[in-house]
């Protein structure tokens, strides 16, 4: 039979792996990363559901679609299924970044350090502001737009963050995209029209806001 994938699933070993556990194998990282870090070297399922609030059945059903990471009796040995899923996430070799927007939130993610542990390192910025050009944010200079394209051809670019204001955000996808660009974390308040093969992962905080506003005022009228 043949199986069909949706956008963003990915097939490992003849499997198909959903979105969904996708969605999930972060927090898995993060938490196992913590796990480690205080010297635990294995764990079972059961508590690691204490820890991450989920059941350990659904552990167990995520992490069987990878394979061989638990061993009835003995759990999992926390270190290898960190690497692992380190590897499944694409995250055990350095991705370079650029950022396109060199204003407020721009600088913030520039000066944001972490990033770098997890092997994301912001290669350059770009701007059109021709007070910003030449400029360094940690040791990472600001281009102008223009040098965009020759930019992106000479170093091995994977991922454009786009932190600029909404109505620029569209054509510049669009010359991103053009440049060979595959993968695009958009904090632009609008939708980019990307082609299937270039993934977009939108940020809107406002929009976290307002479910925290749901929320909140759901709460108050049911006082
Ligand atoms: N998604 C979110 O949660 C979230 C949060 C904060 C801000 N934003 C959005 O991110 C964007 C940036 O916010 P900010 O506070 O950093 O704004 P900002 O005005 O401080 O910075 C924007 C920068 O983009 C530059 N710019 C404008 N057009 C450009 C272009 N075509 N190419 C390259 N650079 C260009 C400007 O010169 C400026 O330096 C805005 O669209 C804002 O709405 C989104």
């Amino acid at each position: 039979m043949v199986e069909f994938l949706t956008t963003g699933d990915i097939l490992m070993e003849d499997k198909r792996i959903s979105k969904a556990v996708i969605a999930r194998l972060p927090r898995y990282y993060r938490y196992l990363g913590e796990i480690s870090e205080e010297g635990i070297e294995r764990i079972s399922s059961k508590e690691l559901s204490v820890r991450m609030k989920v059941t350990a059945s659904q552990i167990r059903q995520d992490l069987n679609n990878f394979g061989g990471f638990g061993q009835q009796g003995y759990g999992y040995n926390v270190k290898y299924l960190y690497n692992e899923i380190g590897k499944i996430l694409g995250i055990d070799r350095q991705h370079n970044l650029i950022v396109i927007g060199a204003g407020n939130l721009g600088n913030a993610l520039t000066n944001y350090t972490n990033f770098e542990k997890r092997g994301f390192v912001i290669k350059a910025m770009f701007d059109v502001k021709p007070q910003l050009i030449g400029k360094e944010i940690r040791k990472v200079k600001i281009y102008h737009l223009d040098t965009l394209e020759d930019y992106i051809s000479k170093h091995q670019i994977q991922i454009a963050v786009l932190s600029i204001p909404k109505n620029e955000a569209i054509a510049v996808a669009k010359r991103l995209v053009n440049a060979g660009i595959k993968a695009i974390l958009n904090f632009a308040h609008t939708d980019l029209e990307v082609p299937e093969d270039v993934i977009v992962e939108n940020v809107h905080l406002s929009d976290f806001l307002m479910k925290l506003s749901y929320r909140v005022s759901s709460l108050t009228e049911n006082q």
